[in-house]
């Protein structure tokens, strides 16, 4: 005697048939996403959708929960509620699927720093499971455009700290992601080089690919992103199109109306030199 089956009951997700990317699905697609440390909440429910072949600006304080934010968004950090959706793939249900769609730059995460620059962007492309003639012709181009040509064979522990972040940013791409989640991808990158990236990231979106950048520098929002959202405390305080958002202001002074803690100088008369 077979048991009765249930009807309609859902099939877990990690059961389900791996499911490729849907078409017209947001890049990335965040429900009701929560994290809490030790009692303390960090993001507090967040959502927010950020189109296909959208630059898309995360601004937020310092601690406003951004890196965790994206961390859970990428597959890296554990939530303790909510969904996170790479074009339809749900990240946490098909880690794979969804990592495939996707190239990371992390905020603070080590590299293998014992590797030269060459050996790191092409051990991420293998990694990647790219045929060994793929990944070279792809390493040259990326050192090439990113001013790390001369620098492929230093140890990336002897890398300045820009140099770091470029060289990282390099094996992010080698698999030609359509969505690229980028923390604080300028932070120590001189002008010259943030120059080049922004061209080559503004290639990648005019070609269809989707950027997410965190950022602190709210100018480089303005000129760089076509959406943008604030983040304070674990909330989202406004998202959209980053004119909208800004509404005839400057982006700054929109992101300080909206997050306020401007604090006065008063309690340092001791650091007046006059
Ligand atoms: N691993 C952790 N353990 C404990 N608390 C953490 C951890 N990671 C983050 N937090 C806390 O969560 C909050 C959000 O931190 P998060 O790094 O996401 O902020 P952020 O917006 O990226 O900040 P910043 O702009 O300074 O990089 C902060 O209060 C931080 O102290």
């Amino acid at each position: 005697m077979t048991s009765p089956v249930p009807q309609n009951h859902p099939v877990p997700a990690a059961l389900q048939p791996p499911r490729g990317p849907v078409p017209n699905a947001p890049a990335l697609s965040i429900r009701g996403l929560a994290k809490s440390f030790g009692g303390r909440i960090a993001v507090n429910g967040i959502s927010l959708d950020v189109p296909a072949g959208s630059f898309y600006g995360l601004v937020g304080p310092n601690g406003a929960g951004k890196t965790t934010t994206l961390s859970m968004a990428t597959g890296l950090l554990r939530p303790d509620y909510g969904q996170v959706a790479v074009h339809g793939v749900d990240v946490w249900a098909q880690p794979l699927q969804a990592k495939r769609l996707m190239g990371i730059l992390p905020d603070g995460v080590r590299l293998f720093d014992r590797l030269t620059g060459g050996q790191l962007v092409t051990y991420a492309g293998l990694l990647r499971g790219m045929d060994r003639q793929t990944v070279a012709a792809r390493v040259a181009d990326l050192l090439r455009a990113l001013d790390l040509a001369k620098d492929a064979g230093t140890l990336v522990v002897d890398y300045s700290a820009g140099m770091t972040k470029k060289i990282a940013l390099a094996a992010a791409q080698t698999h030609a992601p359509r969505l690229l989640v980028l923390d604080e991808p300028y932070e120590a990158v001189d002008p010259v080089s943030a120059a080049n990236i922004r061209d080559i990231l503004h290639d990648y979106v005019s070609s269809g690919g989707t950027v997410i950048v965190s950022s602190h520098v709210m100018d480089l929002v303005q000129r760089m992103c076509d959406h943008v959202a604030v983040i304070a405390q674990g909330n989202v305080l406004a998202a959209g199109a980053v004119d909208e958002v800004r509404g005839g202001a400057s982006l700054e002074d929109r992101f300080v109306e909206l997050v306020g803690g401007r604090n006065q100088t008063e309690g340092l008369e001791w650091l007046r030199t006059s």
